[in-house]
Parts: C-alpha cells; sequence; structure tokens
C-alpha cells in the first residue's frame, strides 16, 4: 500500500520515533502531528520531520492513512471521541498505548470498530518527549496488535507490513491478554520501582546515606521509576484490574519471601531464588530457543574526518573486537549516529564505559 499521508496525534518519545522512521523510509509522506506543546511541532517542523509547523486542527487528519494516538492513554481515549466522524473511510486509526481494553470498550461504544487496530510497541525507556525519540526506537521490538471483531483483514495486513517496516515485530494479541501480560512484565515492575525509591526515601537518615551508597542492584531495579508520573497515572487508571489481580500476587510472592527468611528457611529461600535465575536467564533465549542475543549500541557521531577510525582506535587499543559497524546517515540536520555490534556483553559493556569516558553519547537499547 502506498503510503501518501499519517497523523500523529501526541509526538513525544513513541510518537516521534515511528514519525523519524516513517519520515527516512517515505521521503514524500506528509506527516502531520499536533501535541500538547506548540514547541514540539515546530521543532519537529525544523527537523523535516512534519510537514506542518504548528500544531495542526483535527480536521487536518481527515483524510489519513493512519492516524497514531501517541498520547498518555487516557488522553488517547479523548482524541478518539473527538475524532469520531471526522475522518475518512479508508483511515485506520491506531494508538500505541501500553493499556488495550479500554480503549477498544471505548472503540466498540463508539461504533468504530472497522476503523480501529489497537497497538502497542514493546520498546521505550523511562525519557520523554521528542528530543529522546529516536528513529531505531522499535528495531527488533515486538509491537503488539491487537485488532477487533470488524478489523477488514486486508488492513491488518497492510498495518502489520507498516509495523515490520518500522523494524518491529507485529504480533497479534487479544487485548485483554495483553493487559495481564502487559500488567506482569511492565506495569507491576513500574509499580515496584516506584514504591522501591519511595520506600528509599523514607527509610533513608538525613545524610542521604542510602542515596550515596546506591549501587547497581538498586539502580538497575529502579531506573523505570524515572519514566512519566502522568504516563504511569494514566497506565493505572486504565489498567486498574489487572494492576490490582498483580499487586495481589505479588504480596502473596513476597510473603512466601517474608515466611521462607522469618523461618530462616535455607531450602525454601535456594528454591525461590533458583527457580527465578533459571527463568530470568532464560529471557534471553526467543521462541524458537534460539539465543538471539544482540549486543549492541548506538552513539552520536560527530561529523568530522576520521570519527569512526577515532572509535574504533579506542576499542582496539583497549582489546574490545568490533562485530559490526555502521553509520545510520539519516537525520539530515543532525549529526550521524553510529551503531556498533560487539560480541558479548562484557565487551559491550567495557566499550559502553571506554567511550562514555571519551566523552561520547551512548544510546543502550
Ligand atoms: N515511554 C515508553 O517507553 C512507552 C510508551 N508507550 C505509550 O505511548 C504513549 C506515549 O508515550 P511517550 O511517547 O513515552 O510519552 P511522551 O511524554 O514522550 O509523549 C507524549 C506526547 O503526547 C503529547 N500530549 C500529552 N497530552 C496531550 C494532549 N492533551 N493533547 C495533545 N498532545 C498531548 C505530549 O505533548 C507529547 O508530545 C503512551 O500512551 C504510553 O503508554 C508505549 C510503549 C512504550
Ligand atoms: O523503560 C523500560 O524499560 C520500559 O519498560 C519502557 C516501556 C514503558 C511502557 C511500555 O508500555 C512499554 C515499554
Amino acid at each position: 500500500m502506498k503510503l501518501q499521508k499519517i497523523g500523529f496525534i501526541g509526538l513525544g518519545l513513541i510518537g516521534g520515533s515511528i514519525a523519524k522512521r516513517l519520515r527516512i523510509l517515505h521521503k514524500d509522506l506528509v506527516i502531520i502531528a499536533t501535541a500538547g506543546h506548540a514547541a514540539t511541532i515546530e521543532a519537529a517542523y525544523k527537523e523535516g520531520l512534519t510537514d506542518n509547523a504548528s500544531p495542526c486542527e483535527l480536521s487536518d487528519f481527515y483524510d489519513c492513512d493512519y492516524i497514531f494516538l501517541c498520547t498518555p492513554v487516557q488522553k488517547n481515549m479523548e482524541y478518539l471521541r473527538l475524532l469520531k466522524g471526522h475522518v475518512c473511510d479508508r483511515c485506520i486509526i491506531t494508538d500505541v498505548g501500553s493499556v488495550k481494553t479500554d480503549i477498544h470498550r471505548e472503540v466498540t461504544a463508539l461504533g468504530m470498530e472497522a476503523q480501529f487496530i489497537g497497538g502497542h510497541p514493546m520498546a521505550g525507556s523511562e525519557k520523554t518527549g521528542l528530543a529522546n525519540a529516536r528513529e531505531f526506537l522499535l528495531e527488533n521490538a515486538y509491537y503488539i496488535l491487537t485488532p477487533t471483531a470488524q478489523t477488514d483483514p486486508a488492513a491488518l495486513k497492510d498495518f502489520k507490513e507498516l509495523v515490520a517496516s518500522l523494524g518491529a515485530i507485529p504480533m497479534v494479541l487479544d487485548y485483554e491478554q495483553h493487559d495481564y501480560a502487559t500488567a506482569a512484565i511492565s506495569h507491576l515492575p513500574h509499580i515496584i520501582a516506584y514504591s522501591l525509591v519511595n520506600l528509599v526515601k523514607s527509610c533513608d537518615d538525613c545524610e542521604g546515606t542510602m542515596k550515596t551508597i546506591a549501587a547497581g542492584g538498586f539502580k538497575d531495579i529502579t531506573r523505570i521509576a524515572s519514566s512519566s508520573p502522568v504516563m504511569w497515572e494514566n497506565i493505572c487508571l486504565s489498567n486498574q484490574e489487572q494492576i490490582l489481580r498483580l499487586i495481589d500476587s505479588f504480596c502473596g510472592e513476597l510473603g512466601h519471601m517474608r515466611s521462607a527468611i522469618a523461618a530462616s528457611d535455607s531450602k525454601a529461600l535456594m528454591e525461590a531464588f533458583t527457580s527465578a535465575k533459571d527463568y530470568r536467564d532464560s529471557l534471553t533465549l526467543h521462541a524458537n530457543g534460539t539465543l538471539k542475543q544482540v549486543y549492541e549500541l548506538y552513539m552520536d557521531l560527530l561529523d568530522e574526518a576520521g570519527g569512526i577510525a577515532t572509535v574504533a582506535t579506542i576499542l582496539a587499543s583497549n582489546h574490545l573486537s568490533i562485530k559490526n559497524i555502521g553509520i545510520i546517515h539519516n537525520r539530515e540536520f543532525e549529526d550521524g549516529v553510529l551503531h556498533l555490534e560487539m560480541y558479548d556483553s562484557e565487551s559491550l559493556a567495557a566499550a559502553i564505559t571506554l567511550l562514555k569516558k571519551h566523552h561520547y553519547t551512548i544510546y543502550e537499547r
């Protein structure tokens, strides 16, 4: 399907990343957008991402092939209501929200099932805004699609192709199944991270001893507590039922741990830790059972002669071999991005530390 016009409502981390990739793939595509702040659209226009220089009106979305709703989940539902009756028949409205049941119920209530395909890229970070959007953000990530009972199979096929062109892996799921799974693997972990940080904050002494000595483990498990509060408030309100279910199960798990520790039950502790370790260690195994881990980083590369040679020399002189290297030449008004693939996790970690020491900006996935 030849894409002509795509609209974005919300142009932050996710909307911006999708738009950037589409701009690279389809130079002639008309991309229009609106966002919470006019400055976002001005910036997007300046970098050649959007065709409009100020936030567009909802009526401008009428003849889009696709409209991506990329605001916090509850705002997406408001926009869906506003769009009803104001888009042409062939337009597919999709969203990137982290919760799907709520918006599907709204779609049904509005009678928009034939025009809506839910979506959720399983990629992102704790960062927000267009400034952090990257065209490769969805690379190799699952992108969950939740069609409705009235989705035209041809429209679903086209949308799958679009998702695949973003570098993502489309996966169709039932929306309720999606919300239970994401409550477990994404929503609960964010709530635990936020709670853990608040716990430490309230337990710390006046000198901030805990904050000072907080080491890798605490930082690893709480990185996501730096995520957008508005986004997570919206997610908790939209996926309330499944999140409460998972919080209760988690309290049960913590209770088992507590009992085992209180009873000095080494066997129970060893069983719990070993079983969790085995499962966690197996996460890098993909569905087909092959080890598909890629040890890669992306970094900003100054547009100067010898830029790659300098990076290669820094790594080689520290005995770090590069498996794959390439420049992504597509941000017209910015410096290039260098993609590096290393052989294993240790070399990747060492390369990141080394390159950061040399003041390069690194983007880890
Ligand atoms: N951050 C992440 O890692 C992921 C987020 N998501 C979902 O993607 C959606 C967007 O999240 P991000 O891009 O991370 O957020 P973001 O904060 O980076 O961007 C949100 C965008 O929505 C706009 N916006 C907010 N309220 C608005 C309003 N009332 N009218 C118009 N625009 C408004 C903001 O101006 C901004 O452009 C959310 O629904 C979230 O659940 C999905 C996958 C990953
Ligand atoms: O930062 C991380 O590791 C995330 O987990 C990002 C994320 C946040 C929300 C989603 O719906 C999907 C992915």
